[in-house]
């Protein structure tokens, strides 16, 4: 069985409830490939997820963009993972690069973070990038693959995993990788998971593309052989997030 096609959409800190409602309705609306080509999973702010999740058509999911790094308690303005199991929100991101760098979460915590919310029962979309200084000084590779095994380190069970490859230098630029440059990267921790972790993890754990994703690149994206679905961030608030999940009609056809 092949790698299913992945599509998120990450909302970030947007949207009041009447643009909530528009979102919805934009996506209960589209047309889009069946549930057999792609899996869309899309994260609203955690006010929203209750309500989302109960408008949402039924094929797609929701998930946190972030979670508590262990059992909830007195940590004023978390949200824990057990939490989120208990209103059925089965995804969480974790990782992402704005909480990296702004929020200063190191790849340990991170890979804490995710560690536990797997042991919960959550699926989680873990985020690892390079900035653009550490692309022009050539690590990328080290900095993707030391994000990476801070996870693999903590975790044996990859099933409910999937590796969001984010450069921070093309979130929310406009400046999309190209889609050779996501494929290296891409093939790189294909590889990397081979060595480090198995094969089989390798074959079946998903690595998709964030970073400018719009509806006209996202087919030519979604054409490289390791790329396997996207992380959205601006676009997945406009219409133009259905065409993006068509894309996943490329792998198929
Ligand atoms: O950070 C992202 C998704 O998590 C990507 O954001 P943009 O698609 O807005 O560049």
């Amino acid at each position: 069985m092949g790698r299913k096609f992945f599509v998120g959409g990450n909302w970030k800190c947007n949207g009041t409830a009447d643009q909530v409602d528009k979102i919805v309705k934009i996506l209960n609306e589209g047309q889009v490939p069946s549930p057999d080509v792609v899996e869309v999973v899309v994260s609203p702010p955690y006010v929203f997820l209750p309500v989302v999740k109960s408008q949402l058509r039924p094929e797609f999911h929701v998930a946190a963009q972030n979670c508590w790094v262990k059992k909830g308690g007195a940590f004023t303005g978390e949200v824990s993972a057990e939490m989120l199991v208990n209103l059925g929100i089965p995804w969480v991101i974790l990782g992402h690069s704005e909480r990296r760098s702004l929020l200063g979460e190191s790849s340990e915590f991170v890979g804490d973070k995710v560690a536990y919310a797997l042991s919960q029962g959550l699926k989680v979309i873990a985020c690892v990038g390079e900035t653009l200084e550490q692309r022009e000084s050539g690590s990328t590779m080290d900095v993707v693959s030391g994000q990476t095994k801070a996870i693999a380190e903590r975790i044996k069970d990859w099933t409910n995993v999937v590796i969001a490859y984010e450069p921070v230098w093309a979130i929310g630029t406009g400046k999309v990788a190209t889609p050779a440059q996501a494929q290296d990267v891409h093939a790189f921790l294909r590889d990397w998971l081979k060595t480090n972790v198995s094969p089989e993890v390798a074959e079946s754990t998903r690595i998709i593309y964030g970073g400018s994703v719009t509806a006209a690149n996202s087919k030519e994206l979604a054409g490289q052989l390791d790329v396997d679905g996207f992380l959205v961030g601006g676009a997945s608030l406009k219409p133009e997030f259905i065409d993006i999940i068509s894309s996943a009609t490329v792998k198929s056809a």
